[in-house]
C-alpha cells in the first residue's frame, strides 16, 4: 500500500482503502482481513486531515468538541490542527485515558458514554458500535450539534462505484457475524435521529467508506 506521504488526494486514499479492503473480504480470511483494517486504521488520521480540509465549514465558529470513544485522541489531534482555538475533550474508558497527557486545549476524561458525555458545542462519534444509546434522549450531553463519521449503505447508488458498495455490504455482514450489530441505510439512520429528539441532519458523502453526518438539534 503507498504510504501516507504519496497519496495526496482524498479520493486517493479512499479508492486504495477500498481496494485493499475488497480484496481481504474476496480471501475470506481472517488474517487478511485484520491488516486491511490495521492498515486502514494506520491512515485515520491522514484521511480526518483531508475530511476536515474539504469539510471546514462544519468546524467553524465552534468552541468545543468531544469525540466520545475517542481512544488516545488522535482524530482529536488531527482537528486541532485545523482549529487549534478548539477546546477538545476525548471521552473514553478509564484503562483508556489513564495516562493520556493533558495539555491546554485537549483533554481526555474517563467514562462510560452510556452514563454521561461531557458538555461541548458539537460531539463526535466516530466508528462506533452503539451510537443509539449514546445519543438518546436522556444523555445529557445530547442537545449539542452531533457529528457522526460511519457509513452509509444504500447511498448514491447510482454515483457509488460496484467496488465501494460490495465492501460496505461486507462490512455490514461482518458486524452482523462478529458483533451483533450492523450498518445502516439513510432511513435506519434517520429513523434514529428522530427517535433520539434530533430534528434534521446532513450527509457529506465525502468521506470513502465512510459519510460524514451532522444531526442537529
Ligand atoms: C471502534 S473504537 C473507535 C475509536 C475512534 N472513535 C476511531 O474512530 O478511531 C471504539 C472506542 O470506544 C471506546 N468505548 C467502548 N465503550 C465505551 C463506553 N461505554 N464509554 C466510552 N468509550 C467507550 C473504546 O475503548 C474504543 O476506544
Amino acid at each position: 500500500m503507498e504510504t501516507d506521504n504519496n497519496v495526496e488526494t482524498a479520493s486517493e486514499l479512499f479508492k486504495a482503502q477500498t481496494h485493499i479492503y475488497k480484496h481481504a473480504f474476496g480471501y475470506a480470511n481472517s488474517m487478511a482481513l485484520n491488516c486491511a483494517i490495521q492498515l486502514g486504521m494506520a491512515s485515520e488520521s491522514q484521511m480526518m486531515r483531508l475530511v476536515v480540509e474539504d469539510c471546514r465549514e462544519v468546524f467553524e465558529g465552534l468552541n468545543s468538541l468531544v469525540d466520545v470513544g475517542g481512544g488516545t485522541g488522535i482524530i482529536a489531534k488531527t482537528i486541532l490542527e485545523a482549529f487549534p482555538q478548539l477546546k477538545c475533550t476525548v471521552l473514553d474508558l478509564p484503562h483508556v485515558v489513564a495516562n493520556m497527557p493533558q495539555s491546554e486545549n485537549l483533554s481526555y476524561v474517563g467514562g462510560d458514554m452510556f452514563q454521561s458525555i461531557p458538555h461541548a458545542d458539537v460531539i463526535l462519534l466516530k466508528m462506533l458500535k452503539r451510537c443509539r444509546e449514546a445519543i438518546r434522549d436522556e444523555n445529557e450531553g445530547r442537545k449539542a450539534k452531533v457529528l457522526i463519521i460511519d457509513m452509509v449503505l444504500n447511498r448514491n447508488e447510482e454515483e457509488e462505484e460496484a467496488d465501494m458498495t460490495e465492501v460496505k455490504l461486507n462490512f455490514d455482514v461482518m458486524m452482523m457475524v462478529l458483533l451483533t450489530g450492523r450498518e445502516r441505510t439513510e432511513k435506519e439512520w434517520e429513523k434514529l435521529f428522530l427517535e433520539a429528539g434530533f430534528m434534521t441532519y446532513k450527509i457529506s458523502p465525502v468521506f470513502g467508506l465512510s459519510s460524514l453526518i451532522e444531526v442537529f438539534p
